[in-house]
């Protein structure tokens, strides 16, 4: 099988299995091998690197990552796929293509306790569901390099103060540390997306970047926050199920103002109300 990331041989094997790009999973198959090389260049894909790819589609960034001597694990949805993909990496014997809904499976039974990474050109309709599921689930990965809309890379790189900043940007860069790696635009898809890309790169930390004593309510905490965006952190903060009396000692103790909005807030801040909330419901 040459390059499948190429308009030609993409559309030679859409034709031959009379496959037709479903909107709604959210296929937009890569066609630029540039853009292929860039992403398993960017996660820094060696042999024996272990990776779950979401979303393989017919196989092109599949490929390239079986290429780069990779152990492989695909999960996809849609159930014409797996027999389009037995025949266009049937030379690889180091891809495992597992048929499922990646939001329904079980990511910690499927590849275990060894560190991996993850490497995917994402569903768009449900970027954020999948990035939140693979941070919050405390699995061994090392590394997620994906492709994103252009506007939700901004979102996950965004600094407290702008409209782009919210929960994703605070769980992501608690969690990792995100960077921008390749802009991408919709010609390097067949079809064409009608928005911008990006691959980000996100590196998982070792270890939290501000210390929270519990983490749960640390989440609760930021999700009322920008649960009400328009809502003052006074009225805002009653969302972690506290009084309005209580949500006062809270902001004294943590030296949060209480007109602010949560969109405001650092990382830093976040952790002390939520230390706040912890010691209040711990009295
Ligand atoms: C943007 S396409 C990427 C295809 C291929 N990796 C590429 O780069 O050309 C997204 C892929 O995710 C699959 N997909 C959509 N929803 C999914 C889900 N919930 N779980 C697993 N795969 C899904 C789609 O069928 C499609 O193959």
């Amino acid at each position: 099988m040459p390059r499948i990331a190429d308009r030609g041989v993409t559309n030679h094997i859409l034709k031959a299995f009379n496959l037709h790009a479903s909107k709604r999973l959210g296929q937009n198959f890569l066609i630029d091998a540039g853009v292929v090389n860039g992403i398993v260049a960017t996660a820094e894909i060696g042999p024996g690197d272990r990776v779950l790819e979401i979303g393989p589609g017919i196989g092109t960034l599949t490929q390239a990552l079986a290429e780069a001597g990779a152990d492989v694990t695909a999960v996809e949805l849609d159930k014409k796929l797996p027999a389009v993909l037995a025949e266009t990496l049937k030379e690889y014997d180091n891809v495992r293509i597992v048929p499922g809904d990646i939001l329904k499976t079980d990511i910690s039974a499927l590849m275990g306790e060894e560190p991996f990474k993850v490497v995917a050109n994402l569903p768009y309709y449900i970027t954020t569901p999948i990035i939140m599921a693979l941070l919050e689930q405390k699995l061994p990965i090392t590394r997620i390099v994906t492709m994103v809309q252009k506007e939700v890379a901004e979102r996950m790189i965004a600094e407290p103060g702008g409209k782009d900043y919210g929960a994703l940007s605070v769980a992501v860069q608690y969690y990792t540390q995100p960077e921008f790696a390749l802009n991408v635009p919709p010609r390097c898809f067949m079809p064409a997306p009608a928005v911008e890309s990006a691959v980000m790169d996100c590196v998982v930390r070792k270890e939290a970047p501000v210390d929270v004593k519990d983490e749960k309510m640390f989440f609760r905490v930021v999700k009322a926050s920008f649960g009400q965006r328009r809502k003052t952190l006074s009225n805002a903060l009653t969302g972690v199920g506290i009084s309005k009396d209580d949500v006062k000692n809270v902001l004294n103790t943590a030296g949060v103002d209480g007109t602010r909005r949560g969109e405001t807030l650092t990382l830093r801040e976040f952790a002390a109300l939520a230390d706040a909330v912890t010691a209040l419901n711990e009295k």
